[in-house]
């Protein structure tokens, strides 16, 4: 059974408020980033920064409050579906973080070892899988090496498939490349959200009829502390766009408090 804490960090709420929070499953193997990812998604703190953090000895449960309240629980990088000791079928998503030059076996298996334990308790979980510290490669390597990271884990969800009997040739598997050097991960992340929002929908025609009657070329609904866009219109999300909104609200909050 793995220990457990919980964080109370400036932007973070209360984990033992009665809010009911949308969970989410933090996994990889160790120095994977996943510790990274949440702190400069959630708590400011900038890529530099992240040298300095203590490897993960136990699970840690994050509570923030984005358009939905969410609890996300960083794991150690040597959790196993054994020691995490808690159901998987809690869990909304499971964000799987792999480093984008680790095509090596054991990450691969990690994850397909979660997605076996956690399928058939609750088929509705949304697979998430950041390749990670992607600004390390040069594009074409980029590109190869989230291919075939990609290709691997498909081939082996294929193979136990039918060495085992229970299919996982349809599990869904959304796949990102990121990097907490620019605003991949908030783009990745955001697109976790969207899965998890149940009045997208709604929120999506509000942005497309703003954008018609305001003659807007794009929309986005941000959540203003996190980056993170809770919706968009049905128009395409260029990258360029994104990271110019993203710039936007890191110096409203970087100087939105000296005018309050
Ligand atoms: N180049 C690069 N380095 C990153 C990125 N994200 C995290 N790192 C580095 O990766 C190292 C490990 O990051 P952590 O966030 O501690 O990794 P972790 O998966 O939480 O590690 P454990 O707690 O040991 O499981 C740190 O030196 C980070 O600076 C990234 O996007 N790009």
């Amino acid at each position: 059974m793995a220990n457990y804490s919980s964080t109370s960090a400036s932007s973070s709420s209360n984990l033992n408020d009665s809010v009911k929070r949308t969970k989410i499953l933090l996994l990889g193997l160790r120095r994977s980033g996943k510790t990274s990812i949440q702190q400069v998604l959630f708590n400011d703190l900038s890529p530099k920064q992240t040298f300095y953090l203590e490897p993960t000895m136990r699970v840690v449960k994050h509570a923030y409050d984005t358009l939905i309240p969410l609890e996300i629980w960083d794991c150690p990088g040597n959790i196993t579906v054994d020691t995490l000791g808690a159901p998987l079928s809690q869990f909304s998503s499971i964000i799987f973080v792999i480093d984008i030059r680790d095509l090596y076996n054991q990450a691969i298996s990690k994850l397909v070892e979660f997605i076996v334990a956690s399928y058939h308790q609750n088929p509705n979980i949304n697979y998430e899988v950041f390749v990670h510290k992607a600004e390390k490669l040069q594009e074409d390597d980029k590109i190869e090496n989230f291919r075939q990271i990609h290709e691997r884990v498909s081939d082996r969800l294929l193979d136990i498939s039918s060495e085992e009997g229970p299919s996982y040739e349809q599990v869904q598997l959304n796949f990102h490349l990121t990097s907490v050097y620019d605003h991949s991960l908030h783009e990745a992340f955001s697109r976790v959200l969207h899965k998890l929002v149940d009045s997208l929908p709604y929120l999506e025609d509000l942005l497309n009829g703003f954008c018609a009657n305001s003659q807007s070329p794009k929309a986005f609904l941000f959540d203003i502390s996190s980056r993170l866009y809770i919706a968009t219109d049905a128009s395409p999300v260029d990258s360029a766009t994104h990271n110019l909104c993203c710039d936007y609200l890191g110096m409203i909050n970087a100087f939105g408090p000296l005018y309050r």
